[in-house]
């Protein structure tokens, strides 16, 4: 079993890597969803409450209250497959949900830390305009901070392996088939994903 972790701040690309494992008919379990579910559960509206959910659930039950949602739903996923079962998990935010993920899965979880510079983020956010904080840059710094505020740039940093996600859609979702594919082993001596530099500085393939 291999299950794959995101971690990345705001408009990095976490959902597009998602949408690159459902394609690939990679289940994925997206932590968002789970506070998505409570908020709506507790009579709110998750676009202007899932925050202020996510921290009262962590209040409530506990640091890992989020995680321990979704470990199930990842074992579940995870039998209902045949051959080595591949699961992602979108969205991961604090030490210690890596912690419980690795408690429940040591060696087969792979942390992917998704990166992207501010500008380039609230751009992408900018055009998706999904939410009304996606087109507020002030706003996206906000919710950058609270979500900081919960750990996330200490896992970013605590990541198997990163991926620059500055260049094209199409060179990411490559990035991203390849490490679905073969995990850590995507990356090779250089520490690129895919033939791809990971420094993110000139950016060209091999
Ligand atoms: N390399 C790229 N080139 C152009 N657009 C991109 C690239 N990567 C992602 N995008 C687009 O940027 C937007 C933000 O990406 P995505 O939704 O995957 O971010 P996210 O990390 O899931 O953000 P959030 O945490 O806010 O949900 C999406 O519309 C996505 O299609």
């Amino acid at each position: 079993m291999r299950i794959i972790g995101t971690v990345g701040l705001p408009g990095s690309g976490k959902g597009e890597a998602a949408a690159v494992a459902r394609e690939a008919g990679i289940p994925v379990v997206t932590m968002g969803d789970v506070i998505r579910a409570e908020t709506r559960r507790r009579g709110l509206d998750p676009s202007e409450h899932h925050g202020e959910i996510a921290q009262q659930l962590r209040e409530e039950e506990g640091e890992t209250a989020i995680a321990d949602r979704c470990i199930p739903l990842v074992r579940d996923a995870a039998e209902d497959q045949s051959g080595e079962p591949v699961v992602l998990v979108d969205g991961l935010r604090s030490m210690a949900e890596v912690e419980r993920f690795v408690d429940a899965f040591g060696e087969e979880f792979l942390l992917v830390s998704i990166e992207a510079p501010f500008d380039l983020r609230a751009k992408r956010l900018g055009d998706r305009g999904r939410e009304a904080t996606d087109l507020d840059r002030e706003k996206l710094r906000e919710r950058e901070e609270r979500e900081l505020g919960f750990g996330m740039g200490e896992v970013m940093d605590a990541a198997d392996l990163t991926i620059e996600n500055d260049e094209s859609l199409q060179a990411f979702r490559e990035q991203v088939e390849a490490v679905l594919e073969q995990g850590e082993a995507a990356v090779d001596e250089r520490g690129s994903a895919a033939g791809r530099t990971q420094s993110g500085d000139g950016g060209e393939r091999e």
